[in-house]
């Protein structure tokens, strides 16, 4: 048995930067960018709903570590689809720590415009490598390596949205919550797919599901 400490996301503690950097070895430039972020982040959400105020300050954690993670179950993915982006989670997250990756490109979807705005901001600023879309999710078609989605929609209706992602050859890795059997149970009444899951290293209550080969039942 080792005797190496806990790490943070084990021990329950607060994850800072530091303990973020440490998880993910982002450089200190992806880290003045995620930085940036959650200011942005926190001042939009004093005028919009973007995230739970009360999630703001556990970021490193609940937000950025917990994109940050498939990065680590799809470390070859240069293009990602994000679908019900919201304020950039994961979506933003993943294009902080893929800039200036050669070929790397988010598209970040989300049907919300004010949201869309919201992306385009933090994009333009910190010069991402994202496309915003601004329209529904199921009504686009993009070829991407990994679609991915984190509380867009239960597992059925998700299915729904990723399957013209899907059937043109992405993976998908959507990230769930402790409910996560129930609505694979549902979902496989109207789907069939191949389903693989992680648990989450930022929570490990939180599941993250990779889906290949969907068809209706
Ligand atoms: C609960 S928020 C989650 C946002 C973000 N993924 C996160 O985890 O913080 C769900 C988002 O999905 C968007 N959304 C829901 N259905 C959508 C669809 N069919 N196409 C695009 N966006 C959708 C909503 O507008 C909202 O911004």
């Amino acid at each position: 048995m080792s005797d190496a400490p806990a790490p943070p996301e084990a021990a329950g503690a607060v994850l800072d930067a530091a303990g973020y950097q440490a998880l993910t070895q982002a450089t200190p430039a992806q880290i003045a960018d995620l930085t940036r972020f959650l200011e942005m982040l926190t001042e939009g959400n004093a005028v919009m709903n973007l995230v739970g105020p009360a999630t703001i300050p556990d970021f490193w954690n609940r937000h950025a570590w917990d994109s940050a993670q498939l990065l680590q179950l799809a470390p070859q993915a240069k293009t990602w689809a994000d679908l019900g982006a919201g304020a950039g989670f994961p979506g933003l997250v993943l294009a902080a720590m893929l800039k200036g990756a050669p070929g790397a490109k988010v598209h970040l979807v989300e049907s919300m415009t004010k949201r869309c705005r919201f992306l385009a901001q933090v994009s333009k600023e910190l010069d991402l490598p994202t496309e915003i879309h601004n329209v529904r999710a199921e009504d686009l078609s993009l070829t991407v390596d990994i679609v991915t989605a984190r509380a867009c929609a239960p597992m059925s209706r998700l299915l729904g949205y990723a399957r013209p992602y899907l059937k043109r050859g992405a993976v998908g890795l959507f990230l769930k919550g402790q409910d996560v059997v129930s609505e694979l149970q549902e979902a496989e009444k109207a789907w069939r797919f191949e389903s693989e899951l992680t648990v989450s290293r930022s929570d490990p209550r939180g599941r993250i599901v990779q889906v290949k080969g969907l068809s209706r039942v």
